[in-house]
């Protein structure tokens, strides 16, 4: 737990913000300091009432009543402020861990080895909320404990100077008893909190797949299933919740009586210096006002030590949100250092992808799909793969295109002039001129030049994949006018674009972005199954016009002819290679 703490200060500390984090502690300290000073003060009235109320003194008594408000003015002020000033701190926080977790885990192979391999559970989950969570719960606590030290310094020798050392030595004993049986109740607690925050991303990620697969449950008629599983997801939350709750009890169980013993150990101090005579010289007044004070500086120096021990609850917190974040970091170093053992060499042949007696397998290793596969797909003579279902074709494509590690043998790939089209056409949100210049930058381009497509262009591409009408469809379903080349740079998010694109549409525009990058390959797994026949071929014959090797998966026949070589995966790893006779 202090390691992965120690790991997410680290990271805060040395963000792109760490002056403003900095700054923003250090000035939460100061103002929970100079809050601290008001705070002293309007706890030392009620005494100065005692003392001016039991001397009847009228002339004192006004001007105090006015100081009284002026320092309860500040105090709420005070306490105001510093509210906000934790919660900016959070969001500071919030933003410099996020920034960090999306350089580490939105980059080449770590987020997609992460997901593929689902060893760690619901990452968007703990990028989102867990990491919200353990900002805000960081910075409401943090001015608590950095400001301990100080007022337990500053009160235990006010403490000491009234009671004398017993005062104190009474407080410290009582503070480690709570400090100990609050450890002791501790861990279960912050397992139970990881646990939880597992089971609420699972519980979103069936609520998110009934919002994305809305249309294929409503055909199927499957709400008694998709409820009934719904309602588990939330039964193993609700089930996590209780034991969450039933743990934290004793911890506020303990917590609470401490806080209120608080109050008797206070007078219990104060009774030694009186019982033995101290104060005996005093007046009533005086003496009450005494007590006052006496009650107020022990109870204020106990009332530090519980705000310190109910940190705890919040420290279990803490340590469920660190757990669940830096597992997700550990996963990507983990990744990260599998490939710096596996770096290849710079492969600079852009023209050919050549496959070495390779042995295609599951991530897990524990499925065999293509054993001593040798193949050398050379620019210009494009490659078919055919097979029966769950043979292992796309998982060939994965491992040509570097995905997938080859269990054994060499993969040597051009990766900057390679383009994936998957059999779902993958939509962004954005313009028109943007979905088609997706991913705006050349693979491995990395922050360098952005391309986007010209007006020319993108009439160009739209005609050639048959959605040469798509503009003024857009400007009638959106009710926008004005030419088409303003209609390019209309933003749209995501749902629209997946609205106003049938299946097919979808994977025509993902062809019209091959088109655009042109790529000496084209790596086509079932890209076009959703099209009927004359587009297909159209967008195959536009493909090969444009130049572009192919390395397709299909199970049409009719495509063989935009190809020269086919490879038939067969059962129990065999494979086939024969070049693809010309048709005359
Ligand atoms: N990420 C993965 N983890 C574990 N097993 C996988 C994974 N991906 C695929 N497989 C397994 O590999 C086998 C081959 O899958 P693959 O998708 O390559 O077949 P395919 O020939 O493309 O099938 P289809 O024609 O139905 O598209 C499947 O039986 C599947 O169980």
């Amino acid at each position: 737990m202090l390691r992965r703490l120690y790991r997410i200060f680290a990271v805060l500390l040395s963000s792109q913000t760490p002056r403003y984090i900095g700054l923003g502690c250090g000035a939460l300290l100061a103002g929970k300091l100079s809050a601290e000073i008001v705070f002293y003060y309007a706890g030392r009235l009620p005494s100065e009432f005692y003392k001016v109320l039991g001397d009847k003194d009228l002339k004192a008594f006004f001007p105090l009543l006015l100081r009284c408000m002026a320092v309860v003015a500040a105090a709420g002020t005070a306490r105001a402020a510093l509210d906000y000033g934790a919660a900016a701190l959070g969001v500071m926080m919030r933003s410099a861990l996020t920034t960090y977790t999306h350089k580490r885990y939105i980059r080449a192979r770590a987020f997609y080895e992460t997901v593929s391999r689902g060893t760690v559970d619901n990452p968007d989950q703990r990028i989102t909320q867990d990491v919200e969570r353990l900002a805000s719960s960081i910075a409401t606590i943090l001015p608590e404990l950095l400001i301990a030290p100080f007022l337990i310094v500053y009160y235990t020798v006010r403490c000491w100077s009234m009671a004398g050392p017993l005062g104190p030595l009474a407080i410290y004993a009582y503070f480690v008893a709570g400090a100990l049986s609050t450890r002791a109740v501790m861990p279960p607690i912050i397992r139970s909190v990881y646990y939880q925050e597992r089971e609420e991303g699972n519980l979103r990620f069936q609520e998110v797949r009934i919002t994305e697969f809305a249309e294929s449950i409503a055909f199927f008629a499957g709400e008694d299933r998709e409820r009934a599983a719904a309602d588990a997801a939330l039964g193993r939350v609700i089930g996590v919740q209780h034991v969450l709750l039933r743990k934290q009890f004793w911890l506020g169980l303990i917590t609470q009586v401490f806080s209120y013993l608080g109050a008797t150990v206070s007078y219990a101090i104060i009774a030694v210096p009186i019982f033995l005579g101290k104060y005996d010289s005093k007046t009533g007044s005086e003496l009450s006002s005494i007590i006052s004070m006496n009650a107020f500086v022990s109870m204020y120096l106990i009332y530090r030590f519980s705000v310190v021990i109910e940190q705890a609850k919040k420290l279990t917190d803490i340590a469920g949100y660190t757990a669940r974040i830096v597992q997700l970091w550990e996963e990507v170093d983990r990744i990260e250092d599998t490939e710096e053992q596996q770096e290849e060499d710079e492969y600079d042949d852009d023209t050919r992808i050549v496959a070495e007696n390779v042995t295609v397998s599951t991530p897990s290793g524990e499925q065999v799909l293509v054993s001593a596969l040798t193949v050398d797909v050379v620019a210009g003579r494009s490659l078919i793969i055919t097979g029966p279902n769950g043979v292992g074709k796309t998982s060939v494509l994965r491992t040509l295109c570097g995905l997938w590690r080859p269990a054994a043998g060499s993969v040597r790939v051009p990766r900057r002039e390679l383009f994936f089209l998957p059999q779902t056409a993958y939509i962004v949100s954005g313009s028109l001129r943007e979905q088609l210049s997706y991913p705006g930058q050349q693979r491995g381009d990395n922050g360098g030049s952005v391309r986007v497509c010209g007006d020319a262009d993108l009439a160009r591409l739209l005609s050639a994949v048959g959605l040469a009408q798509l503009v003024g469809r857009i400007s009638s379903a959106t009710g926008a006018s004005g030419a088409d080349h303003l209609a390019y740079d209309r933003p749209y998010p995501v749902q629209f674009w997946l609205k106003v694109l049938s299946p097919g549409e979808q994977q025509k525009i993902s062809a019209a972005r091959v088109l655009f990058w042109r790529p000496r390959f084209a790596i086509l797994d079932e890209s076009t199954s959703a099209l009927d026949a004359a587009a297909e071929a159209n967008v195959y014959q536009a493909l090969v016009d444009a130049g572009i090797t192919l390395v397709s998966v299909s199970h049409r026949q009719s495509l063989l002819k935009y190809h020269h070589m086919r490879l038939d995966l067969l059962p129990q790893g065999q494979y086939s290679l024969a070049p693809i006779p010309a048709i005359v």
